[in-house]
């Protein structure tokens, strides 16, 4: 089947300024992509031009079988666009706003009502829908922008900057709508944020954007294992009481091609190896009359993957949250 998105080599400046440089992006029926960048690498400029709002220097944009370029009204069809200005008429009920919106798209008015209401009733705003939309949160606004989108039935919906200024209740609100939508109608969604942990918990992949290029495209393990197979993989074994001899240990696993480097710190063995070796090393620690406590690998999120990226950028403002360590097993013994 043919992508949704088919973008090549797609180039745009603003005088001098590059401000997409040889974009190449497939992005495939059903699936919620997430474009990942600080702000100004390019993200918004991309997506007017996969609406063919904006013209490209050069390349091409195929957006649900149609170049954005020449066929901008068919491509407008089939996709809905969520800016990330939102815009409502204030006096107006959510009701109301999305009624407009839906007559806008010639909708026809045999049902129309109850179609809205629906809508409303899906993207959890049905208790709302007769308030005033000056009356709703922001979280709010972005869910009556959503049904605003929703109600063409596109065949792709492009939400840009999605979560801005959401509290993280809506923000975890909103991006669960997100997947139940693409779960349960099968709706593509491109979305893009420079929220690591946004994107983190809702896209099947990822695209890291900085300065105009696409650096890197993939799944969270396909771009972590890319990303750090040179720097290992960390293997935390803790045992449950020092070793018997620390020395006569690590000297077991001296010669295994596989091990880059091991600590032995109190009760606690680090491994650093070049592949996926647990089961071989507990194995062996339990033949050596050693027990173990837990276990524990190192596990690279997003904003490892993204820091590795941009670890020489001072400019890149990264959320904070350390490396975690997904445990393997813990608090066993034998
Ligand atoms: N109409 C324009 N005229 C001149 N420069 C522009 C224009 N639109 C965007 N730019 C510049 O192009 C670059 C990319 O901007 P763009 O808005 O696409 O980035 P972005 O990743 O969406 O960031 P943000 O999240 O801040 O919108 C920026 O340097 C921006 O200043």
């Amino acid at each position: 089947m043919k992508p949704i998105i088919d973008l090549k080599n797609l180039c745009k400046s603003y005088g001098s300024h590059i401000a997409v440089d040889k974009l190449n992006l497939q992005i495939e029926r059903g699936e919620i992509f997430g474009l990942l960048g600080p702000n100004g690498a390019g993200k918004t400029t991309s997506i007017l031009m996969m609406l063919g709002l904006t013209e490209p220097d050069s390349g091409s944009a195929i957006v649900c079988g149609h170049d954005a370029s020449r066929d901008p009204i068919e491509v407008k069809r089939k996709v809905g666009y969520m800016p990330d200005n939102l815009g409502f008429y204030p006096q107006l009920t959510g009701l109301e706003n999305l009624l407009y919106i839906a007559r806008l798209n010639a909708m026809p008015e045999k049902g129309i009502a109850e179609y809205a209401r629906g809508m409303m009733e899906l993207v959890g705003l049905g208790a709302a829908s007769d308030k005033p939309a000056s009356t709703y949160s922001r979280g709010m606004k972005q869910r009556l922008g959503l049904a605003e989108v929703l109600i063409k039935a596109p065949e792709l919906i492009i939400l840009d900057e999605p979560t801005l200024g959401i509290d993280p209740a809506g923000v975890k609100e909103f991006l669960e709508l997100i997947k139940s939508l693409q779960r349960e109608q099968g709706l593509t969604v491109l979305l893009s944020s420079h929220h690591l942990h946004h994107v983190q918990q809702v896209c099947d992949r990822v695209g890291i954007f900085v300065e105009g290029k696409l650096l890197a495209t993939g799944d969270l393990p396909t771009l972590s294992s890319e990303l750090f197979a040179s720097t290992g993989i960390e293997i935390l074994i803790q045992l449950t009481r020092l070793p018997k001899d620390a020395d006569a240990l690590k000297s077991n696993f001296s010669g295994w091609p596989e091990i880059n480097s091991m600590n032995v710190n109190g009760d606690r063995l680090q491994f650093n190896t070049t592949g996926e070796i647990t089961p071989k090393l507990i194995r062996r620690i339990i033949e050596l009359g050693e027990d173990i406590r837990a276990v524990s690998q190192k596990q690279y999120g997003l904003d490892e993957i993204y820091e590795k990226y941009f670890e020489n950028n001072t400019n890149i403002t990264l959320d904070n949250e350390s490396i975690k360590r997904k445990p393997l097993f813990g608090n066993r013994r034998k």
